[in-house]
C-alpha cells in the first residue's frame, strides 16, 4: 500500500485540520500532510438521544466541527480553504457515550466504568471539500466512522487515582490516552489503534482514495478500493481553480506522440494544470485497461526543490506587475502582454504558463486572466494585496536566503552578504533610502492588512478603552481595531521615519474614530498612555535580552488590569508542526538578531514581567494572537 500518492492529492490545496487535538495533528504530520490548524468553536453539545447509535452522533459532532471553521474561514478571512476535515472520538460502554472527562471525578467515573471491560472508541471523521462562488460558500461534505474495541484490565482502586491524578485523562474522549500511560490500562485493541488516539489515518486515506480515484468503469477489477491505490490517474481531479490537465513529455527519454502515446507504450498524462509541481507523469492504463504501477515518486521532496521556482516566477510575474495588465484588460495573450511590459514573447509566454500551471492564472483560447486570488492578493492595489511583501521578498529576502547556509553556519545575519553592508542597527537597513523604506513599508502593510481582522478578533478586546500599537507602521491594525471596536482609541506609535511616511496607506472614506500616529523609539522614548499595548510581529526581530528591555518598560507603565496584545505566528512548543513559522524563524535568522517562539516561551517572558493569564488563540491566519494581563 503506498500512502503517499492519495496524500499527494491534497499537496496543492489549502487543506484545514479543524481540531485543536494535538495528536491529530501529530498523525496527519506525520504522513506528511501540510495543513493549516484552526480550532473549531463548535460546541460539543448535540443531543446525543437524537441519535440512532452513537457513530451517528460522532460523524455528525465531526461533521459540524469542520462546517464551523469553514464557514468561518470564508467569512472572516476571505480565504476559503479547499479541504476542511473535522474529527470527533467518543467512547461507549453499557451504550453511554462518554467523551472527554470535565473534572477528576468524572475521570474516575469514567475510568471505573471501563475497568475490566470491553468497550469500543468510534472516530467520526468530516472531509469538506470547500469552493466559493459568488462569494457563496459550497460544500461538498464527506464523512465516515471507524470503530476500535479496546479492553480495559480489572484496574484497582489505586491504580485509577494515580493514573488520573497523572493529568493525563482530562483532555482524552474516556478519560485515558492509549497512547502514554493508559496504553498500561489496556489489555487488547482489535482495529486501528490510530483511531484510539483519535484519528483513523487508514480509513482517511481510504476515502481520499475513493474521492479521487473513482475506480475505472469499464474495470471490474477496480470496482471497488480496499486498500489504497499505488498509481496515481487524476481522472476527475480538480486541484484548484484551473482544472485543465494537459498531456505532456515523459520526464525520461521517451517522447509522446500526437496521440499522447509514450514510446513505452502507455499513456501518459500530467498532473493536474493548477498544481505546485510540474511534470509528473504518471501512467492511466496500458491497452488491456489495466493500471500500471508508477515508479515512486518522492513528490514532497521534489515540491520543495521547485519551491524557489515557483517563488521567483510569481515574484517576476508581481515586479512586471503583469496581474495588474491582466485585471485591466485580461484576457490577454502572451504577445499582447509582452507588449504591455515590454518583455519577449518567448520569455513572457513560459513565465505565463508557469503561473497557470501554478493556479495563479486561467488559460483559455482567448488568452491569460487572472483568477479570482490574483485579482483579490496579487494586483498591486487589490483588497488584500500582497505585492508589497512579494516585492519585499524578492528584492529583500531573496538575497539573504541566498545566503542562509553562511547564517546557519555562522548563527547571525547576512545583511553585510547579501547588501554589501553591515549596519548596527537593524531597521537602518531598511530605512536607508525613501525606496526601501517604503518597500518595507507596503510589505509590512501587506501582512498587517490580510491579517488585522483575526488579531483584533481573536479575543474580545472591549474591556480596553485606549491601545497604542508599537511599532504600528502604517496603521493596518489601528484602523481595523477602531471599526470593530468603536471605543477604542489607538496610537500607532514608531520611528519619525515612518510616521512621516504613513500618509499613502491610511484607508479612505472611513466614519470611524481617527488613529493618532505618534513617533518615537520605543527602545529610547517614553511610550504614551495606554490600557492595552500592541507588539504585532515586533518581538520576533529581537533576542530575549531586548525583548525584556521592552517589556519592562512596558510594565512599567501598565496599571494592573492593562494588557499586551502580542500578534506573531507562534511555534508548536515542541518546534515541529508549524513549518510556515518554522521557516519564517530563519526568516529572521538571516535577517536580525530574533527569532519566532513557541506559545510556552512567549508565555514566560511575558510572566517574568508581570503579565499573567496568557492566553494563546491560532487564528489559522499568518499571525496568530496572544492577550496577557498585568496582575
Ligand atoms: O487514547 C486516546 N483517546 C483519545 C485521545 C484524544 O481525545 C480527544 C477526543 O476529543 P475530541 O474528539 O472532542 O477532540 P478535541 O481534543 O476536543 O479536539 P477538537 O478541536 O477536534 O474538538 C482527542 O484529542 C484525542 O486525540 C487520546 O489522545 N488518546
Amino acid at each position: 500500500m503506498v500512502l503517499n500518492p492519495v496524500l499527494g492529492k491534497l499537496v496543492s490545496k489549502r487543506v484545514v485540520l479543524a481540531s485543536a487535538s494535538p495528536r491529530r495533528q501529530e498523525i496527519l504530520t506525520n504522513v506528511g500532510l501540510r495543513f493549516e490548524v484552526v480550532p473549531s468553536w463548535f460546541k460539543e453539545t448535540l443531543e446525543k438521544s437524537a441519535f440512532a447509535a452513537p457513530y451517528e452522533y460522532a460523524v455528525e459532532t465531526a461533521k459540524q466541527k469542520a462546517l464551523e471553521v469553514a464557514n468561518r474561514m470564508h467569512v472572516k478571512h476571505l480565504r476559503t480553504p479547499d479541504v476542511v476535515i473535522g474529527a470527533d472520538t467518543i467512547v461507549t460502554v453499557d451504550e453511554q457515550i462518554l467523551e472527554k472527562p470535565v473534572d477528576k471525578q468524572d475521570a474516575y467515573r469514567m475510568l471505573s466504568r471501563l475497568s475490566g471491560k470491553e468497550h469500543s472508541v468510534f472516530t467520526g471523521v468530516a472531509i469538506i471539500h470547500c469552493h466559493s462562488k459568488d462569494n457563496h460558500l459550497e460544500t461538498e461534505i464527506t464523512d465516515f466512522y471507524e470503530e476500535t474495541k479496546v479492553k480495559f484490565s480489572d484496574l484497582s482502586e489505586e491504580l485509577l487515582w494515580e493514573y488520573i491524578h497523572s493529568g493525563e485523562p482530562m483532555d482524552k474522549a474516556g478519560g485515558y490516552g492509549i497512547q502514554a500511560l493508559g496504553g498500561m490500562l489496556v489489555e487488547y485493541v482489535h482495529g486501528d489503534f490510530l483511531n484510539v488516539v483519535g484519528f483513523p489515518l487508514n480509513h482517511f486515506c481510504k476515502k481520499l482514495a475513493e474521492l479521487y480515484y473513482p475506480p475505472p468503469k469499464h474495470n471490474v477489477q477496480h470496482k471497488k478500493y480496499d486498500s489504497i491505490p499505488s498509481v496515481d490517474t487524476f481522472e476527475n481531479l480538480s486541484d484548484g481553480e484551473s482544472e485543465s490537465s494537459n498531456f505532456t513529455e515523459h520526464k525520461g527519454a521517451s517522447k509522446l506522440d500526437s496521440s499522447g502515446m509514450c514510446s513505452s507504450g502507455a499513456i501518459y498524462k500530467s498532473e493536474s494544470s493548477s498544481s505546485v509541481r510540474t511534470g509528473f507523469i504518471v501512467p492511466l492504463e496500458n491497452q488491456n485497461g489495466v493500471l500500471k504501477s508508477a515508479a515512486k515518486v518522492p513528490s514532497k521532496i521534489l515540491d520543495l526543490m521547485d519551491g524557489f521556482r515557483a517563488s521567483k516566477a510569481l515574484f517576476v510575474a508581481s515586479k512586471l506587475k503583469m496581474f495588474d495588465h491582466l485585471r485591466a484588460k485580461g484576457p490577454l495573450k502572451a504577445v499582447d502582454i509582452a507588449n504591455e511590459v515590454g518583455t519577449s514573447v518567448c520569455g513572457t509566454e513560459r513565465l505565463l504558463d508557469a503561473c497557470a500551471a501554478l493556479g495563479l492564472l486561467e488559460k483559455t483560447p482567448q488568452g491569460y486572466s487572472n483568477t479570482d486570488s490574483a485579482n483579490t492578493y496579487l494586483t498591486s492595489d487589490g483588497e488584500y494585496s500582497l505585492h508589497g511583501y512579494i516585492i519585499h521578498s524578492n528584492d529583500h529576502l531573496w538575497p539573504l536566503f541566498t545566503n542562509l547556509e553562511s547564517a546557519v553556519k555562522e548563527g547571525s545575519r547576512q545583511n553585510h552578504r547579501a547588501f554589501g553592508k553591515k549596519e548596527e542597527d537593524l531597521f537602518k537597513d531598511y530605512y536607508q533610502s525613501q525606496e526601501v523604506k517604503q518597500r518595507f513599508m507596503a510589505a509590512m502593510h501587506s501582512i498587517a492588512h490580510l491579517t488585522a481582522r483575526d488579531v483584533a478578533t481573536a479575543f474580545d478586546l472591549s474591556q480596553f478603552k485606549s491601545a497604542c500599537d508599537l511599532g504600528g507602521c502604517t496603521g493596518a491594525l489601528a484602523h481595523e481595531l477602531v471599526q470593530i471596536y468603536p471605543n477604542l482609541k489607538v496610537t500607532v506609535f514608531d520611528l519619525p521615519e515612518v510616521i512621516a511616511n504613513t500618509s499613502y496607506f491610511q484607508p479612505s472614506g472611513q466614519h470611524t474614530a481617527p488613529v493618532t500616529f505618534v513617533s518615537g523609539d520605543f527602545f529610547k522614548d517614553n511610550l504614551p498612555e495606554a490600557d492595552l499595548y500592541i507588539l504585532s510581529r515586533v518581538l520576533h526581530d529581537w533576542p530575549d535580552e531586548k525583548v525584556h528591555v521592552l517589556l519592562s518598560k512596558i510594565s512599567a507603565v501598565c496599571k494592573p488590569g492593562c494588557g499586551i496584545l502580542l500578534a506573531e505566528m507562534v511555534l508548536d512548543d515542541e518546534k515541529k508542526i508549524r513549518s510556515t513559522a518554522l521557516l519564517q524563524s530563519l526568516n529572521m535568522l538571516v535577517q536580525t538578531e530574533g527569532k519566532e517562539r513557541s506559545g510556552s516561551e512567549y508565555q514566560h517572558l511575558l510572566e517574568q514581567h508581570g503579565f499573567t493569564n496568557v492566553k494563546i488563540r491560532l487564528t489559522g491566519n499568518l499571525l496568530d494572537a496572544i492577550l496577557c494581563v498585568k496582575t
